[in-house]
């Protein structure tokens, strides 16, 4: 990694949480990803959700073309696959998966925790143990949103109680299964990671370790700023912060960059998810510079992610160079646009455009 005055390079970062969509939103999104990233780990919430190593080669055959429609250079991104757990996922169907080298994880959406979850898991453990014991047994790695649904259990506090009533059981039963706990919000969520002996890791996004929940009701609503696990309380953005820029391999990069057309975020009943993918690396260099530690943004962004994948650190390199770079108010989605995270506001970093 090398900082000077005005730039920063390190080696091609990944993005380990990514929502690229279909269609003709997944054609306008793609080459965001693709500018800035190697690789990303591609989420399976689409409609119907892609449960099945079947769908998943198709959606990454969908991603492929529109990666050449998008004029990306042929192996510069790789997405790599996942498929969407349900309380019928068969051990058989992960075993096809993991013998198929193309699916790197599972993904667990809690019923109802989130956008697409209908389809979810209802209760992991009563549900889903010939699944989980196969993937545990063929070192297929399981990838957690992390929040109970439970309506009892305040908005701001399912993360922590999902680690009570999930994650510790769950790994007292399977403790060989890799873990990540996707898009870390809280400081009891840092602090069980840090503590877990096991194979257990988290995803940080760039918007969690950047703003707390005041962003939310800065002047009036501000739907943009909306995204689950929402937002949480300073002291746990201070704690994401130290987590994210210690070192800690257990902590990598995941944007959770999740575009929605910008009429259903600015709406009675408004989607949750923020896209970040257009200027992630710029928005995680603010967050590092802003504690102080950008020596620290190279593991973070590029290192650790593999480690736990088990994969390579990717070949080549991304510049970032100290300039204004502003935010676009929108940027064309399909037939319609989405609003990037930020937008309008002015960053102090961007991502040279002569990245390889
Ligand atoms: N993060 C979000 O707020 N939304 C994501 C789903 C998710 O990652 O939970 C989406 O798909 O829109
Ligand atoms: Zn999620
Ligand atoms: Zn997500």
């Amino acid at each position: 990694m090398q900082i000077t005055d005005n730039s920063l390079t390190l080696i091609r970062p990944d993005d380990w949480h990514l929502h690229l969509r279909d269609g003709a939103v997944l054609e306008s999104v793609v080459a965001d990803s693709a500018r800035q990233f190697g690789r990303a780990i591609i989420m399976p919430n689409l409609k119907p959700p892609v449960t099945t190593t079947a769908l998943a080669l198709a959606y990454r055959q969908r991603i492929e073309a529109a990666l050449d429609k998008a004029g990306v250079e042929k192996g510069s991104f790789t997405p790599l696959m996942t498929l969407y757990l349900t309380d019928n996922t068969t051990a058989e169907e992960i075993a096809v998966a993991a013998r198929s080298g193309a699916v790197q994880a599972v993904k667990l959406y809690p019923a109802g925790a989130t956008t697409n979850s209908d389809a979810g898991v209802t209760d992991l453990l009563g549900k889903c143990g010939p699944a989980l014991e196969a993937m545990q047994k063929h070192g297929m790695l399981l990838l957690v949103h992390g929040e109970v649904t439970d309506p009892q259990v305040d908005l701001f506090d399912r993360e922590a109680v999902f680690i009570e009533r999930v994650m510790i059981p769950l790994r007292k039963r399977y403790p060989e299964l890799k873990v990540v706990f996707e898009h870390l919000t809280t400081r009891d969520g840092v602090d069980y990671v840090k503590q877990a002996d096991g194979p257990v890791a988290a995803t940080i996004t760039a918007h969690h370790l950047l703003y707390n929940r005041n962003a939310i009701f800065l002047g009036g609503i501000r739907p943009h700023w909306y995204c689950l696990p929402v937002l949480k309380r300073e002291t746990h953005r201070q704690a994401l912060v130290e987590a994210a820029t210690s070192g800690d391999r257990r902590f990598f990069l995941g944007t959770d960059s999740a575009p929605h057309p910008r009429g259903l975020k600015e709406h009675a009943c408004g989607c949750a998810g923020c896209y970040t993918a257009f200027h992630a690396m710029e928005l995680y260099a603010t967050a590092f510079q802003a504690a102080g530690r950008l020596e620290a943004l190279e593991a973070f962004a590029s290192l650790n992610g593999p480690a736990f994948y088990g994969l390579p650190v990717n070949k080549g390199t991304l510049t970032l160079r100290k300039r204004a770079n502003t935010i676009p108010d929108e940027l064309p989605m399909g037939d319609t646009t989405v609003v990037p995270l930020a937008a309008g506001e002015e960053l102090g970093w961007q991502v040279d455009v002569q990245a390889p």
